[in-house]
């Protein structure tokens, strides 16, 4: 695996060491300012002005209503970003302009004078801690202030906070299908959502529980580890070993140089007879590839091993094909290319009898011998997959002659389970031929369209990979591509405010409240609770009574061994009030967070809903203010 350092061991250390005090810390994304925003806070902003509302006091709340991927948590973040916007707040000469000409004719030029001299300084923001789980209904951010101010940084708060919230719980719950030992890369930017998304879901990846990015800006800008392998192109720029220009490699100890190409032939020649592969059938465009990359990067050698697979696929080994281009024996066999795998068929849940099972003749035969299995698999399937890990093995023998480990392989298409066993018990036999600990141990990441439930599959099936590459699935949310964050007013000059809908999980919670997390016996976190500000904090030991919002028989007596309250005031007095977190801590935060949830609330299928209440008071409190906002209607 290649990292950004380009030192041994590639796998272990990314990090670019020399960016140990953060990029983060100074970078602040230049899209974000004040005119990153929908048209309509401007013209309610001249509205409120123009209506005398700019001593108005409000308070918003910015919350979401349900949790995203059918799950029962969200982990919140994007809040420095938030700070950071809160800082910067300011309309430059140029923004002023340019809102003249594009807002109506007719607006005064004091409002313009006022929007110029507008900061986020009477702002007071509340919020949980970044990386915290979070629930519906219960605000993430409470932001308190001048009517004008609060209103402005709506749409742009929302956009810093819902993606990013749902990217890092995306990744959360990929890390929790995945398991703690399995390496998690993110390799989304090409196919992200732009840029910026690119840039983002690589950032909040990582706050999820990503180990690194192939993102490179990201790597400098955020100090999160960059990692990467190399492309099938490079495999496909070399044609046969002709083409190399350098082929001497200089020992790493003793500095003796020996040709890299010819150590490697010599190997997969007894390679050939160990694993009983015709070097015949193997690329030499693909050995000259790994030869040159492995002289490029001795130390970190990593190769992926399927380029040839694809046109193996449709392309048997000649020698089995007759004339119809069935295999000879008429087996069905695969060549490791397809979703096919001798133990699970096609995973279509079809009836697979007229495509059987890639079982070649000897698979059967052995089929009680996994070790016998796999290998005469490797016999029997493409020749381009053959020579994959026979390449590759051959130029790690090599680069072990010359005092350097490899790092691994890495498969980007296929049975991602099978092929993965297979390369496993590969590393495993020569590990055992040559003497060679080390090798059973390389590295092998899996790539291609993988998300979720590919993770959960592979895992029923059993596999040997070490770690996933993630991309498309991962950036772009796949299974859920916005969580639904709003933002609204609860409270204007200390006067309640709801807004009602015929849809009760619409219905906004009015006033300003604060929010506890009470813990139970277990240690667990049990509920979180929303109480008005002025109500004293629940206690620990003391009964305490939790009520459904809005369904009046749901109720529940909760005794917490632990309260915690949720809020910390960030912003107030035009300054951030807290020390910001590092990335890396928040990002234990997420794991922290995660483990005081129950496992049945983080459950893949089904899982339990975490209960998110109101105090007594509160419960009243909106009660009688939704019947004063619900005229009785007449029926004639
Ligand atoms: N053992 C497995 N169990 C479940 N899903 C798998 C398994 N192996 C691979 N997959 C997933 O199955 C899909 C296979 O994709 P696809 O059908 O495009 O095959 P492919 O190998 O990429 O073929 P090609 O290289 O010809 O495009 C990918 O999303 C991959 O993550
Ligand atoms: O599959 P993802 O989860 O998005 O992971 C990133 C993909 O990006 C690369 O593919 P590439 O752009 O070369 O195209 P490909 O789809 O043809 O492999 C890489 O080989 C992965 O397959
Ligand atoms: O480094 C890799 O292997 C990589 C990077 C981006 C996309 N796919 C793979
Ligand atoms: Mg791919």
């Amino acid at each position: 695996m290649m990292s950004s350092n380009n030192s041994v061991d590639l796998l272990e250390d990314g990090a670019f060491a020399a960016s140990k005090n953060s990029w983060n810390r100074y970078y602040s994304n230049s899209v974000v300012q004040p005119l990153l925003t929908d048209l309509y806070q401007i013209t309610m902003a001249y509205a409120y002005w123009k209506s005398g509302k700019i001593d108005d006091h409000a308070v918003f709340d910015l919350f979401f209503r349900t949790n995203p991927f059918h799950g029962e948590f969200t982990i919140f973040a994007g809040l420095e970003e938030c700070l950071k916007f809160m800082e910067n707040f300011h309309y430059s000469e140029t923004d002023i302009e340019y809102l003249k000409h594009a807002l109506p004719q007719g607006i005064e030029e004091e409002f313009f004078e006022y929007l110029s001299q507008l900061t986020a300084k009477d702002v007071t923001l509340y919020a949980l801690k970044e990386g915290s789980v979070a629930f519906p209904r219960v605000p993430l951010i409470k932001v308190a202030g001048p009517l004008i101010i609060v209103q402005l940084l709506e749409t742009t708060l929302l956009t810093l906070v819902n993606y990013a919230s749902l990217m890092a719980t995306n990744a959360a719950r990929y890390r929790m299908v995945a398991g703690r030992h399995i390496n998690l890369l993110e390799f989304g930017l090409r196919r992200a959502q732009g840029p910026d998304g690119g840039l983002s879901a690589s950032k909040y990846a990582y706050i999820g529980g990503f180990d690194g990015t192939s993102n490179v800006l990201a790597g400098k800008l955020f100090n999160i580890p960059v990692k990467g392998t190399h492309a099938h192109a490079y495999i496909t720029s070399f044609t046969g070993t002709q083409e190399l220009k350098t082929r001497v490699l200089a020992h790493k100890e003793t500095g003796d140089k020996r040709d890299l190409l010819e150590l490697a032939i010599e190997h997969r020649v007894q390679l050939s007879k160990i694993l009983d592969i015709s070097t015949e059938e193997s690329s030499e465009g693909e050995l000259a590839a790994m030869v040159s990359f492995a002289i490029a990067f001795p130390d970190g050698f990593m190769a992926l091993v399927d380029t040839y697979d694809v046109k193996s696929a449709t392309d048997p080994p000649e020698a089995e094909i007759d004339t119809d281009g069935q295999n000879a024996n008429g087996d069905g066999l695969s060549n490791g290319n397809g979703m096919m795998s001798p133990e699970n068929g096609d995973g279509d849940g079809e009836d697979d009898t007229m495509t059987p099972p890639p079982m070649c003749a000897n698979c059967e035969a052995n089929a009680r011998n996994a070790r016998g299995c796999v290998i005469r698999h490797l016999k029997s399937v493409g020749k381009c997959f053959r020579s994959g890990l026979l390449n590759f093995c051959a130029v790690v023998l090599a680069l072990n002659d010359q005092g350097f480990r490899a790092v691994g392989i890495r498969i980007d298409s296929g049975d991602l389970a099978y092929l993965s066993c297979l390369a496993r018990e590969t590393f495993e036999r020569i590990s055992e031929q040559f003497k060679l600990p080390w090798f059973s141990k390389l590295t092998i990441v899996a790539s291609n369209d993988i998300n979720e439930e590919t993770i959960l599959s592979l895992n029923e099936q059993g596999h040997k990979i070490d770690c996933f590459g993630i991309g498309t699935h991962l950036v772009t949310c796949q299974r859920q591509p916005a969580l639904g964050c709003v933002y609204k007013m609860v409270e204007i000059n200390a006067q309640p405010r709801i807004k009602l809908s015929q849809d009760v999980v619409k219905v906004t919670m009015p006033g300003n409240k604060n929010v506890f997390r009470l813990y139970g016996a277990d240690g667990h976190a049990l509920i979180d609770l929303l109480q008005r500000v002025d109500e004293s904090p629940p206690e620990v030991g003391q009964k305490v009574l939790c009520r459904h919002p809005f369904q009046e028989s749901k109720r529940a007596y909760v005794i917490p061994t632990h309260v915690e309250p949720l809020y910390d005031v960030y912003w107030a007095d035009g300054r951030v009030t807290q020390a910001m977190p590092s990335l890396e801590e928040v990002r234990d935060r997420v794991q922290n967070s995660l483990r005081t949830l129950r496992q049945d609330h983080k459950r893949t299928l089904n899982p339990t809903p975490y209960k998110v209440a109101v105090s007594d008071n509160l419960y009243n409190f909106i009660h009688d203010l939704w019947l004063q906002n619900a005229p009785i209607g007449e029926l004639s």
